[in-house]
């Protein structure tokens, strides 16, 4: 029997829509594809000043959908807008207008024995759909980011701040329109029923190109069955941190701390405390402690419960994304028993170790197979901010194309200019 239910008149009208949205975007894509540099930093100072200009409009409407919200507080919190928030969001859009152009850029340039010269040179991808979760943010951050790298933008909020999404939209697009930009290289999926998200996954009838979903486990199941265009998976992340034989206990306990606390509820946030036996006496009761005055709650196996006070974990803790103040703890045997752990439940996200030993550490660096990988550093790190890449629509967990932080030049592909004086192929 398949996943996928069969389509009523209601999904035949969302498709219609999401198809229209497709149109519009490929059109407007195109007169954003020969804009300069200079129009699309303008456009994106005007997208920012009328982000600054709709404050209070966004803020009622946010104040809107928070009223009717049921989620728990880290989903609120990611949820809320304030001022300070909205205008973090305007200077991030004003950040990436002071990015390179990431289009136009020479990736590659060679001769040919026969005189051909042949230069590899960076074009935007064209209409990207976004999904994502309710997070008011991502829908300026996404926008900008597009618009920066050439492409025009279909996006699909989470549906409990879809009020504060269409007056973001509202005050992105009126901002295009201030700058002589097509409105439409910004639009809002108007609905929340999900068959949006089948419509898009199908590429809303040739009209996206590239999907980027952001969110866990419900949504990946949905990509992997439905998805018909290419897709940039920036799905869950369940991040490990390792404390080594050879780890400083003041680092390991800064550095975990930090890693699950700074903010449990978001991607980068760590799930699992792997601590190398060798040195789970000494560092477990410390970390454990730090970690509970925090007011974190700790499930450990056997071997961690041993040590330090904590609830049991089962199996099923060690492969869950809690995004709460929750953390899974075991003792491991060495790098070789972190590593299989980690090879078993990651989600390829990020993960970290934390040690003295450099051959240890580029043993970690090498072998874990996971879209960050970090030495001594807080998994909270992972993030196209803090990577100095001016911003991010998330963090791509899959292989292809993209792997990490996705800012302007992983929005972009290529193609190959070839220049000759008159030569034919023998
Ligand atoms: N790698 C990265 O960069 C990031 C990853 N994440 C991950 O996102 C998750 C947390 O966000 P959360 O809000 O729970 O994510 P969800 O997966 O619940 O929601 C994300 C988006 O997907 C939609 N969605 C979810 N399931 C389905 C489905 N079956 N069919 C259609 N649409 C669906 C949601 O719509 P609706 O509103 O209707 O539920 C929402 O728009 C975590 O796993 C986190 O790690 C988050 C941010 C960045
Ligand atoms: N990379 C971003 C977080 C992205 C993310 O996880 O978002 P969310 O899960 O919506 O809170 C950051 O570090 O702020």
């Amino acid at each position: 029997m398949s996943a996928v239910r069969p389509l009523d008149r209601e999904d035949n009208e969302i498709e219609a829509i999401v198809a229209r949205l497709g149109r519009k975007a490929r059109a407007a894509q195109g007169h954003l594809a020969l804009a300069s540099t200079e129009e699309k930093r303008a456009a994106l100072a005007a997208m920012a000043a009328r982000v600054r200009s709709e404050t209070e409009r966004i803020l009622a409407a946010n104040a809107t959908d928070l009223a009717a919200m049921t989620s728990g507080d880290a989903m609120r919190d990611r949820a809320t807008l304030d001022a300070g928030r909205l205008d973090a969001m305007a200077g991030a859009i004003e950040t990436v207008a002071a990015l390179a152009d990431p289009v136009g850029r020479i990736l590659a340039a060679w001769d040919r024995p026969n005189g051909l010269f042949i230069e590899r040179v960076a074009t935007p991808l064209g209409v990207i759909g976004v999904i994502y979760e309710s997070r008011p943010n991502v829908t300026a951050d996404a926008s900008s980011l597009c618009l920066m790298s050439g492409n025009a933008v279909i996006l699909r909020s989470g549906s409990e701040t879809l009020g504060t999404a269409t007056a973001i939209v509202d005050a992105l697009r009126a901002g295009l329109a201030d700058a002589g930009m097509p409105q439409d290289l910004v639009q809002l999926v108007p609905v929340k029923d999900r068959a949006a998200v089948g419509a898009m996954l199908a590429g809303a009838d040739g009209g996206i190109d590239v999907i980027v979903p952001r969110g866990g486990r419900t949504l990946v199941e949905r990509v992997e069955a439905e998805a018909k265009v290419p897709v940039f998976a920036h799905l869950e992340g369940l991040c490990h941190v390792f404390v080594h034989a050879e780890a400083d206990r003041d680092m390991a306990v800064a550095v975990t701390l930090n890693a699950k606390m700074r903010r449990p509820g978001i991607c980068g946030a760590a799930e699992t405390l792997l601590v190398d036996a060798a040195v789970a006496r000494s560092h477990l009761p410390a970390i454990a402690e730090a970690l509970a005055a925090a007011g974190c709650t700790l499930r450990g196996d056997a071997r961690a419960r041993a040590l330090a006070p904590m609830e049991e974990a089962t199996a099923k803790d060690f492969a869950t994304e809690y995004l709460a103040p929750i953390l899974s703890v075991a003792v491991v045997d060495g790098l070789d028993g972190a590593l299989a752990h980690i090879a078993r439940y990651s989600s390829g996200h990020t993960e970290s170790i934390i040690t003295a030993d450099e051959a240890a550490a580029t043993r970690f660096l090498t072998e874990v197979d996971s879209a960050i990988v970090m030495h001594n550093a807080s998994t909270q790190f992972a993030d196209g901010g803090e990577f100095g890449m001016g911003a991010e629509i998330g963090i791509a967990t899959g292989r292809m194309h993209a792997r990490g932080p996705v800012g302007v030049e992983q929005l972009t592909t290529f193609k190959y200019r070839v220049h000759g004086k008159g030569q034919t192929r023998p």
